[in-house]
């Protein structure tokens, strides 16, 4: 384990949310990348019972009566006894940034035998653009030895604002349960030193244990449904979850990216749970991913929020008839951006000072540094300066081409 503190980037602007039923030893491992950290530990199951924090950590905890107490009848719409009680912790943070992982997450190591900072990587991950619109053969053109491949368009590369960072695994891949019941021996060796944005209109299954995004951007649609006690349906949170964001996504010409980082998954659960909770989701999606596939939405729909609102209503038209679930989890989608907006808007949430610092920096860095975000972009590379600088130059990119996507 890397013996000096580590630099950690955007440590005001990022909280790192956790789910938990477990006592949480395994931050023991990652304290040299988090400990500079705050951490939103969300406690599923009996809020009676103690949950063990390593010392020195900087947390706010919150259990099921916490989560009542502040969400009161909205708080229906947090999940009980399954991971998806997570998204409770994007829902009270403040900060830009979350990175979200579960507590049977390792440190992994490179083929080099490095511990992988997994939260760097994130962080680089949304601080550069990604390529939603043309597919860069060389993957990601921002990363330091790689560039845009001959024949990427030139005003196609000051790229698009990164919202989602999904990280992978060494050990256990995040397989379903039948897939871990016919192969229970199986476990991913295989480090693929890549990131890559997830091209415009395609949807992916997003794994919530090692995730990252732009709470500002996308935020509100982060959304993990309606899991487990009292449903017909478990483990499936984050694949609901990364369905309406990358539709959303999408809307908005956001980019979402896979690829690294690695943690290492030592999985905690039993296949024989998993598959009582996710069955009914393995033939629900043959029809729930044509309908996220044919997701258009209107151009009045100018916010996240009323993206989100607007996907409720096509979930209650087109997915009830699967079962009324749907229905549930409809009224739920809404339950959920009331609570959002309720916790987000601006009486809510004291300014924060350092955006102001932010904004005092943009100005100086638009008179010192204008080649380096108005002409670099469109030669294909972008320098991060500052990284905490990221969320004053997202607003700082001109085009010097006008191109209609
Ligand atoms: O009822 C529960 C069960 C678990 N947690 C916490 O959620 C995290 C994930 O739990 P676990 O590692 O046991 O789940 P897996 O079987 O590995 O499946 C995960 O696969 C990836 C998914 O994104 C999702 O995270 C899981 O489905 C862990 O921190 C548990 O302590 C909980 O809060 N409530
Ligand atoms: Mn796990």
């Amino acid at each position: 384990m890397p013996s000096t503190k580590v630099v950690a980037p955007l440590k005001d602007e990022l909280d790192i949310v956790i789910p938990t039923m477990r006592n949480l030893d395994f931050l023991e491992t990652w304290r040299p990348f988090f400990g500079q950290y705050h951490l939103i530990i969300v406690q599923d199951g009996d809020p009676s019972k103690t949950i063990h924090v390593p010392e020195g950590f900087d947390y706010d905890l919150y259990n099921r009566n916490d989560i009542n107490r502040i969400l009161g009848p909205k708080a229906t719409c947090i999940s009980f006894m399954d991971s998806a009680c997570r998204c409770f912790g994007f829902l009270v943070s403040k900060k830009n940034y979350i990175f979200t992982i579960d507590d049977d997450c390792f440190v992994a190591k490179d083929p080099s035998g490095q511990d992988i900072n997994a939260l760097a990587q994130h962080i680089q991950n949304l601080l550069t653009p990604a390529t939603p619109f043309f597919f860069n053969t060389l993957y990601d053109p921002y990363r330091e030895g790689a560039d845009f491949v001959r024949g990427y368009p030139l005003s196609l590369r000051e790229g698009k604002p990164t919202v989602v960072s999904h990280g992978l695994w060494l050990n256990n891949p995040d397989y379903d349960a039948p897939t871990q019941l016919v192969k229970p021996l199986e476990r991913n060796t295989r480090y693929v030193d890549a990131v890559q944005t997830i091209p415009m209109g395609n949807l992916f299954p997003m794994c919530g244990m090692n995730l990252a995004f732009d709470r500002e951007l996308i935020g509100a649609a982060m959304y993990f449904g309606l899991m487990c006690v009292g449903q017909p349906i478990g483990g499936y949170g984050d694949l609901w979850a990364g369905w309406c964001t990358k539709v959303i996504a999408d809307h908005f010409r956001f980019g979402v990216k896979t690829g690294l980082p690695y943690i290492w998954h030592r999985k905690a659960s039993s296949p024989f749970v998993n598959m009582k909770k996710e069955y009914v989701g393995l033939y629900w999606q043959e029809e729930v991913i044509p309908f996220f596939q044919s997701v258009e939405f209107p151009r009045e729909c100018t916010t996240v929020q009323k993206c989100y609102i607007e996907l409720s209503k096509m979930v209650r038209e087109r997915l009830a008839h699967l079962d009324p679930y749907f229905q549930t989890l409809a009224d739920a989608m809404v339950t959920w951006i009331e609570a959002w907006d309720e916790l987000n808007s601006v009486a809510a949430a004291p300014v924060p000072v350092d955006k102001k610092d932010a904004s005092s920096s943009a100005d100086t860095m638009e008179s010192e540094s204008w080649y380096s975000y108005y002409i670099e972009p469109c030669l294909g590379r972008i320098r991060i300066d500052n990284m905490s600088k990221r969320s004053s130059q997202r607003f700082h990119y001109t085009k010097l081409y006008q191109y209609d996507k």
